[in-house]
């Protein structure tokens, strides 16, 4: 079932690395949102990346971590301008990711939240798979130092609005097929949205094949939202090196096109995405209703 009956305009921010200024940040997606707004006044939606307003970091992200609370700036300062943002341009909003502090337990989420164009929190997203890995000569990274996992695939349903069902990830969500397979064939989303920061090295290797791959076996359309790539040689207040994110947003069709593609710098996307392109790509190869589940629904691949 496809339930993107019509054509929606969307646009992606390639917003530029978070600097150390939380605010800085904040008000930074919002010039950029008001520029999306005034270069493609037709856009419906909007997605900015993965921690948008903070240092891609484990030693700082719960210092930026904030209790997802509506109405209150102090406490909350990006969930309330985002909330703000979507209503004062009313759009719905996949706002990027945040550093979430849970204020009962303590423990910290990489958490996208959505608004919609009234500016009400209508979904949110804590990051289900942890990006720890290690890769000799290339990049280490441990977010389960700091960060806990969700523990919940998230599906959002604002077709009534802007025409769109779509399964939420945050980056290395992007790496597992089955809760994209979940959202789109079970929950029948028409399309994966994650906020990213792919790197230098894995950037190159995976980003584009995971988008089209994600697109292709579920035939809908897949965007993948990342910071612009931060100039070589910086360092953080501990002296490690900042993170250098790929860049390269883009969005992807159901036919495993790429339709837009940022570079490296920051930069506005803007397509549509045209619900016919689903229906087409399913009729012509039929995979929804080939699969073998008589044969393969006991499979389950084990953890290594
Ligand atoms: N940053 C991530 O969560 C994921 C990533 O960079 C990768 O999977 O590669």
């Amino acid at each position: 079932m496809n339930v993107l009956k019509k054509t929606v305009n969307i646009s992606l921010i390639q917003l530029a690395g978070s600097t150390p200024d939380k605010f800085a940040n904040l008000a930074r997606a919002e010039s950029l949102i008001a520029k999306t707004m005034e270069q493609y006044p037709k856009t419906e939606v909007i997605v900015l990346p993965e921690c948008f307003n903070s240092p891609y970091s484990v030693k700082l992200f719960r210092k930026y971590a904030e209790p997802i609370v509506l109405n209150d700036a102090k406490k909350a300062p990006s969930v309330f301008k985002l909330s703000q943002l979507a209503l004062k341009h009313k759009i719905l909003l996949i706002g990027g990711s945040i550093p979430e502090i849970e204020e009962t337990t303590g423990k910290v989420y990489n958490t996208s939240l959505v608004f919609n164009s009234a500016g009400e929190l209508v979904g949110q997203h804590r990051k289900l798979h942890l990006f720890d890995i290690d890769i000799p000569n290339g990049i280490t990274f441990k977010e389960s130092v700091t960060l806990s996992p969700g523990n919940k695939i998230t599906t959002i349903d604002n077709s009534e609005q802007s025409g769109l069902k779509f399964g939420l990830g945050i980056c290395y969500d992007m790496r597992f097929p089955e809760p994209a397979m979940y959202s789109s064939r079970v929950e029948h989303a028409n399309c994966l949205i994650y906020p990213s920061a792919f790197n230098t090295v894995t950037g190159p290797l995976h980003w584009h094949l995971l988008a089209k791959v994600r697109s292709m076996d579920n035939q809908v359309y897949t965007i993948l939202c990342s910071p612009s790539r931060a100039a070589e040689g910086l360092t953080d207040e501990f002296g490690d090196p900042v993170y250098r994110a790929y860049g390269h947003s883009l969005v992807v069709n159901p036919k495993g096109e790429i339709l837009v593609e940022a570079g490296e710098e920051e930069e506005i996307l803007n397509c549509e995405l045209d619900g016919s392109v689903i229906d087409s790509i399913r009729q012509a190869i039929p995979i929804g209703f080939q699969r073998r589940f008589d044969v393969y629904e006991q499979v389950k691949l084990a953890d290594e």
